[in-house]
């Protein structure tokens, strides 16, 4: 439990965030209320309080800080498995399991170019959800932590010399919790395809919520990156604890299916996709934070060594 002084840090922290909304390809996202008035109704009442270390994650931010801008500069991507402890890990998934019991999600989309047109597509079997201060209640470890993420990774970012010319800005956000069930995948995209103006979004940093994943459960993230001038595949498993930063405008990637908890009743090959209100162990949950970036100018850069990974990926 965090003591009274830790947790008013965390308000002071939560205070600077913005109401943020931006259009991108054409969706409304939109950040319902700010964090910052529902910590200040929590302060008055002394309700449930976040129980995540949020000063020790702020801590393992800062001592990897290094590494990160290096790894993001040199191969577009950073990870780390050990960003938070299992248990701590086993309570934002609780809580990102208490919002969709609230009816917090619903079917998610994707939009991909084709050509010059965006084209919509149902990700079946996948939920999503939006969270934002009004969850507070239901799921303050999840609001603090995103609170946190931005307070922090921005501003360490922007200090070292590698990553310093993408000016990361810490306030204005997009976060999105989603849950992936029985068999389900992502096909391949970039976050921010296009760069138009609207949708700012620099550096993509999820997070995995899934303690008791399992070698063989499926799921990975590939990333297409750059090895020489070669594209490689490189696969991450969605291990509970697991964050991953990736440049939201320029790396693609896809996400493997999900193993499945059930067969379909017509086809054994088929997996059985959950309904959005029902629950497994084998669900997959991850919590996508998207950092924009202050210069619109950073976006897209074709000088940028990632560029030309757009056009050698296959999408789709
Ligand atoms: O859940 C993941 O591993 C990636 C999700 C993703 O690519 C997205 O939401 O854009
Ligand atoms: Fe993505």
């Amino acid at each position: 439990m965090l003591s009274r002084t830790t947790t008013s840090t965390a308000a002071a922290l939560i205070h600077g965030l913005e109401r943020y909304s931006v259009s991108t390809l054409g969706r409304q996202l939109t950040l319902r209320s700010t964090y910052a008035s529902v910590l200040s109704r929590h302060f008055s009442s002394h309700t449930d309080v976040p129980t995540i270390d949020l000063a020790q994650l702020q801590a393992t931010i800062f001592s990897q800080t290094a590494q990160i801008s290096r790894d993001l500069s040199s191969r577009g991507y950073f990870t780390t498995v050990s960003l938070l402890p299992l248990d701590e890990v086993t309570t934002l998934r609780s809580q990102a399991i208490s919002l969709r019991k609230e009816g917090r999600y619903v079917p998610s989309f994707s939009e991909k170019l084709v050509g010059d047109t965006i084209q919509r597509f149902d990700k079946e079997g996948v939920y999503a959800c939006e969270p934002d201060g009004g969850d507070y209640y239901t799921a303050p470890d999840l609001i603090s932590y995103i609170a946190t993420i931005l307070q922090t990774l921005p501003p360490a970012l922007n200090d070292e010399e590698e990553t310093r010319d993408n000016e990361l800005s810490n306030a204005a956000f997009n976060a999105k919790l989603a849950v992936t069930t029985g068999g389900s995948r992502y096909p391949c995209h970039i976050d921010n395809p296009v760069g138009n103006g609207l949708d700012v979004r620099k550096l993509t940093a999820i997070l995995y919520l899934n303690p008791a994943w399992k070698e063989g459960d499926g799921g990975e993230i590939r990333l297409f990156v750059k090895d020489e001038e070669e594209v490689k595949p490189v696969d991450l498993s969605p291990v509970g604890g697991r964050l991953l930063l990736f440049w939201s405008d320029e790396i693609p990637h896809e996400v493997l299916p999900t193993a499945c908890s059930g067969h379909s009743s017509e086809n054994d090959d088929v997996c059985e996709k959950s309904a959005l209100d029902v629950y497994s162990e084998s669900d997959r949950y991850a919590l996508t934070v998207w950092i924009p970036t202050d210069n619109r100018g950073v976006l897209h850069d074709e000088r940028s060594k990632f560029a030309s990974l757009k056009d050698l990926v296959h999408f789709g």
